[in-house]
């Protein structure tokens, strides 16, 4: 699905109303409905039934005008805000405003510090707030009166529905623009704006739900998206087949190079993730010393020594036996010999490479060496392992994730999967992908050496780079947030996650 930023949403409405004839008023009439009818099912269980609503002075207050003549054409009480000076409401919003006007309706603006302590009592006799203060529109912080007024309704302990998006998030990026209203219910129109999907834009939204408002396809179709959300259905698509006559070679050889000594773990829930994502063989390289310990615990995949592998003393190229994807780091330390050999799989790997953990790390030491690379690339760091890859702090990543992710991905023509709340992966041409599946139960040791062996593990199965980032990352979270329900955010590990795989995708070929 796509996803839109404030200009985008912009640009959309213009060819609607442009090209396609249809009236904007239509548009925000519709938009209106679209929040009466979640209005109304609020309303259902609550023994309060009056609605107050805040409307500023764009258009995000003129489909709080729409809600407010509905409503009292179904009797209810209904009391409308205005923040600001009236005389500034234009176009479509004006007109609706003018119909309440007719309507005798109740409306008070609120400028100055008298009304605001006016707006606190009166608020306590209302059942439901809706925010109509602030939409796409937001150009600048927040502040003065309009920041008092979103203090006041934050504080009010009253249910809050959003129109579009919660006052004072930004659409473009999902952070707090001064002061925001914390909403438990947010409908959004057509299409989620990028503000109602990212944190903590998403956590000001409360529930999401998006709701047609009669912009045809072909008009979403002319803007070309350039952020999409992973969606279910997206997934269902991607995920690959299984015919009845095939075989095991039918599913493809992955090869996880991983542990060092201390860190056997990574090797194991990597490969047996591989594994539990479809993949036909499984080839497990690690130190020697650890083989003995791995085929104990591993009795599904084929184990190697990574001596095996590649030959430091000899310096010969390193052996592939028909493997179809690799993945390289979880778990294996920081060793020069380990170094060599990560360079030597970035070099001549012929087919899809996964790096993460350690091997992010000691890239991070020699990142030119990606100019070298023949095969697709996917990188998985974390936001820690994303600022020793680029040289930015851990907060500038944070704060911008999307661009961080792409601009690595056009910088190293690579595909970059960048992990936390709402993962991001980005294509080679700077396409995101938003993960929201997922849960910080998550953030447990070892859950990114899943996530490496699954992508590995679909690659294998001959789906393209991009399209195994995306099912495994949406299935990872899936997993993860089967594995909170049963054991809890708290309790939760990685190797709860990894048997909670088959089931995610069980259910998701349900559908
Ligand atoms: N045809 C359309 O464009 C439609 C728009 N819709 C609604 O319209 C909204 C967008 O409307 P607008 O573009 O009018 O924008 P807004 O209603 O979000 O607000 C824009 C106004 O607020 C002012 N403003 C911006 N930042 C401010 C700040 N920090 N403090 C005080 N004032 C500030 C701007 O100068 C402008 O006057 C959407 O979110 C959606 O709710 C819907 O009615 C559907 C159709
Ligand atoms: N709050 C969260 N919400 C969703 N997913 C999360 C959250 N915290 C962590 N995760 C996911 O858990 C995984 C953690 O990976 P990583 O940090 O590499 O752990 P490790 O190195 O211990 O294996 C990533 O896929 C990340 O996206
Ligand atoms: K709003």
């Amino acid at each position: 699905m796509k996803i839109f930023s404030n200009e985008e949403m912009k640009n959309l409405d213009r060819i609607a109303i442009e090209e396609y004839k249809i009236p904007g008023i239509i548009l925000m009439e519709n938009a209106g409905i679209a929040v009466v009818k979640e209005i109304v099912k609020s309303l259902e269980i609550k023994e309060n039934k009056r609605v107050a609503i805040l409307c500023g002075l764009g258009n995000n207050g003129g489909d709080g005008f729409v809600i407010a003549r509905h409503l009292i054409s179904y009797g209810l009480g209904v009391d409308t805000y205005v923040i600001g000076n009236t005389s500034s409401i234009k176009g479509d919003a004006k007109i609706n405003y003018e119909i309440l006007v007719h309507l005798k309706a109740s409306i008070t603006t609120i400028k100055d510090e008298e009304d605001l302590a006016m707006l606190e009592d009166s608020l306590e006799k209302c059942g439901i707030l809706v925010d109509g203060i602030l939409g796409t529109g937001l150009q600048r912080p927040i502040e003065g009166v309009i920041k008092e007024v979103i203090a006041i309704v934050n504080k009010s302990k009253k249910e809050i529905i959003a129109i579009d998006i919660p006052s004072g998030i930004n659409g473009d990026d999902g952070e707090v623009y001064g002061e925001a209203v914390k909403a438990n219910k947010t409908i959004t129109f057509q299409l989620p704006k990028i503000g109602n999907i990212l944190y903590p834009g998403s956590d000001y939204c409360g529930k999401l739900l998006i709701e047609n408002i009669g912009i045809p396809k072909n008009a979403i179709d002319a803007i070309e998206a350039k952020i999409s959300l992973i969606t279910e259905k997206m997934v269902q698509a991607l995920l690959p087949k299984r015919y009845s006559d095939t075989h095991k070679g039918s599913y493809g050889k992955a090869l996880i190079i991983a542990g060092s000594f201390g860190m056997t773990g990574a090797a194991i829930l990597a490969s047996k993730a591989a594994l539990r994502s479809g993949a036909g063989i499984v080839k497990t390289a690690v130190p020697k010393e650890l083989s003995v310990i791995i085929e104990n615990q591993l009795i599904e995949a084929i184990t190697v020594s990574l001596e095996e592998l590649w030959n430091q003393d000899n310096q010969q190229a390193f052996r592939l036996k028909g493997e179809d994807a690799i993945a390289i780091g979880p778990g294996s330390g920081r060793a020069e010999a380990f170094k060599k050999l990560l360079e030597a799989v970035v070099e001549e790997a012929t087919v899809p490479v996964v790096i993460d953990a350690d091997g992010l790390n000691l890239l991070a030491e020699n990142i030119d060496i990606l100019k070298s690379l023949k095969a697709p690339c996917i990188i998985t760091p974390h936001p820690g392992e994303m600022a020793r890859l680029t040289g930015l702090s851990i907060d500038e990543i944070n704060r911008n994730r999307i661009d961080v992710a792409r601009g690595f991905s056009l910088k190293w023509k690579v595909i970059t999967l960048l992990k936390g709340a709402r993962t991001i992966i980005s294509d080679e041409k700077g396409n995101v992908y938003i993960n929201s599946t997922g849960n910080p139960g998550m953030a447990t040791a070892g859950s990114g050496d899943v996530l490496t062996g699954m992508i590995t593990g679909l690659l294998a199965q001959g789906i393209s780079p991009l399209e195994a980032t995306i099912t495994a990352a949406y299935l990872h979270g899936k997993a993860g947030d089967r594995t909170a329900e049963k054991y809890g955010q708290y309790s939760m590990l990685a190797g709860d996650i990894l048997e909670e795989i088959p089931y995610g995708i069980k259910e998701l070929l349900k559908f």
